[in-house]
């Protein structure tokens, strides 16, 4: 559909996408690790750590700069991944909306992400009018990829996936004795590279930030682009907070710090962009 260009289309200026560039994926789809897609981990928070008010509330945070920056993020990573929290909660789109992208002023899917949803149990409950499978309809989006620990997922759910060109991807993933699951991240990222996935954004929520923040998985994440906005949500949010760490001497240290942090104002917010620091 080249000539028609969606309402909710997002504009993304040259000089804003000079700032981002040295800190995301390389133009080429070369990864710096052979086995693993390059991976960002990327979201909106407050000043009190909170990615929203609660669990079922979608919360405005970032203003629309940071808005279509995420979009154009998007634009540069081949999947897009987020927890089941996520997708229950928001109904989400999971697609790039920026001029010029597949569907938004380009015919196919270029520029398109690949939604992952991590459900382990497959609680997701997705019909045809999710939001995500109506943009699949209008060529606006790709279908999900859902990662589940269920080695046979309810059979209406598996049609409608690949009905639209998504499945759901088997992994062994434990179950703690609180019945909520760990899945190896690294064991996830080797799986997406093998699929084809050169680059992956992880975009929350909480659960899925706060255990990818451990400190095992440290070398697997490339890049953290995180906008932070000028609010305090207030407790009772859905909160980053990693694990607390102990040295060996059974002294509280920090979860994780960042490398070469680099800050950049944009609009209201600020962006920032840095490596894992890696002890
Ligand atoms: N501000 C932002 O940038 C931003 C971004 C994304 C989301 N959000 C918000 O965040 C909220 C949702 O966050 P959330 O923390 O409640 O949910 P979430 O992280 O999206 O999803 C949590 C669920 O995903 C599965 N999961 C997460 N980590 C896992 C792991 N390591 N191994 C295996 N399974 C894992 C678990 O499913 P099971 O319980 O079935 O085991 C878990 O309950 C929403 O309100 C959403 O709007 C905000
Ligand atoms: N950049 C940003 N600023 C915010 O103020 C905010 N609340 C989010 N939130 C992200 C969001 O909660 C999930 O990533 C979605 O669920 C994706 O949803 P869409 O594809 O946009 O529909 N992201």
């Amino acid at each position: 559909m080249p000539g028609w260009i969606p309402k909710d289309t997002l504009h993304f200026s040259p000089e804003d996408r000079a700032f981002l560039e040295p800190h995301l994926p390389p133009r080429d789809g070369s990864t710096p690790k052979p086995d693993l897609p390059f991976t960002t981990l990327t979201f909106a928070t407050s000043l009190d750590s909170s990615l929203s008010l609660s669990p079922g509330v979608p919360t405005a945070i970032s203003g629309p700069q940071s808005k279509a920056m995420t979009h154009y993020l998007r634009s540069r990573h081949d999947g897009i991944l987020v927890g089941v929290g996520t997708a229950v909660a928001d109904n989400p789109s999971l697609n790039c909306r920026i001029a010029g992208v597949g569907g938004y002023g380009s015919p196919g899917f270029d520029g398109q992400p690949r939604p992952i949803v991590v459900d382990p149990s497959a609680r997701w409950d997705f019909t045809e009018e999710s939001k995500l499978f109506q943009l699949c309809r209008e060529q606006r989006g790709r279908a999900p990829w859902i990662v589940t620990a269920l080695a046979d997922p309810p059979a209406e759910k598996k049609a409608l996936l690949e009905k639209y060109g998504g499945c759901y991807v088997h992994m062994d993933i434990q179950a703690t004795d609180t019945g909520s699951h760990r899945l190896d991240w690294h064991e996830l990222l080797v799986v997406l590279k093998r699929r084809g996935l050169r680059s992956v954004m992880i975009e929350g929520g909480a659960q899925v930030i706060n255990s990818l923040l451990e400190p095992r998985y440290k070398s697997d994440i490339d890049m953290a682009i995180v906008t932070i906005a000028p609010t305090w949500l207030g407790q009772g949010g859905v909160v980053v907070s990693p694990q607390r760490r102990f040295d060996d001497a059974g002294t509280a240290v920090a979860a994780v710090r960042l490398a070469n942090p680099k800050w950049y104002p944009f609009g209201e917010d600020v962006v920032l962009c840095a490596q894992i620091k890696q002890d």
